[in-house]
């Protein structure tokens, strides 16, 4: 059988007079090596792009990080410039891929802002500097000068007994690192809790009624996959779902 394709989600980002649509290595490398997949860059490029022609040719979907926020009109809250950076050619690709990826319940893993992508998608809401709120922790990167020190494990999670997640780690308490400012305000129909912070922060969820791998986390199990035993089980589970669609597609060609 051939190595499962996963569809990876791309920011737009403006570098040396381009618009270059892109994704950090630290996802495709996780993608081959923790995942044994073959990645395939999604350009940004909204409705121009058929994504239905483009799903029907790979096993899965993986929603990328990115420091960017989801646009707040997209979940009915007002926007304020204090709340960008925003990548409106994302949003306007990743939100249509989401429904369509769901629909066709094919594997997801959403990670970060893809978690917060794949809730706005399906009609949740968003919160916002979630350091400033009540009884909330600061959820932002460290300030370092090394990647490695800003993706250091920050805090734990609770992971919920029985759950999908907990079908892959165990019911366990799991350390994670934290790089962001947004967090799940209200929960999109469609999808259940799977993990929380200590100071309530939705920090994994699933999509309902998913086959396979349906999963999105708040923190980033792609920077630890070489080295962290829930990023690579993590990977290596998404991984499994893939090549069980790769094979169902290849047995039915
Ligand atoms: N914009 C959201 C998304 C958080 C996210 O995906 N962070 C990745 C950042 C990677 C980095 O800082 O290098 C938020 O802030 O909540």
């Amino acid at each position: 059988m051939s190595a499962p394709v996963v569809l990876v989600s791309c920011d737009v980002k403006e570098l040396d007079g381009y618009a270059w649509h892109a994704a950090p290595s630290t996802y495709l490398e996780a993608l081959v090596q923790g995942a044994g997949a073959l990645p395939l860059l999604l350009p940004s490029m909204g409705p121009a792009i058929d994504l239905d022609a483009v799903l029907d040719r790979v096993d899965g979907v993986l929603l990328t990080g990115s420091r960017s926020n989801v646009h707040p009109t997209l979940y009915g809250a007002e926007a304020h410039e204090k709340d960008g950076p925003f990548d409106s050619r994302r949003d306007t690709t990743t939100l249509p891929l989401i429904r369509r990826a769901v629909a066709r319940a094919m594997p997801v893993f959403a990670i970060c802002r893809g978690l917060q992508e794949l809730n706005v998608a399906l009609g949740g809401t968003l919160v916002s500097e979630v350091q400033d709120m009540d009884g909330r922790r600061d959820h932002r990167a460290p300030e370092a000068d090394s990647q490695d020190a800003r993706f250091a494990l920050a805090h734990h999670v609770e992971i919920v007994p029985g759950g999908k997640l907990a079908a892959v780690l165990g019911d366990a308490r799991i350390d994670v690192n934290s790089l962001h400012r947004q967090a799940i305000g209200r929960l999109a129909p469609g999808l259940t809790v799977e993990a929380t912070a200590d100071d309530g922060t939705i920090e994994a969820v699933s999509i309902d009624g998913a086959a396979g791998f349906a999963l999105a986390t708040q923190w980033h199990p792609e920077y630890w996959v070489g080295s962290d035993a829930a990023s690579s089980r993590l990977f290596a589970a998404f991984g499994a779902a893939l090549r069980e669609v790769r094979g169902a597609r290849q047995a039915a060609e």
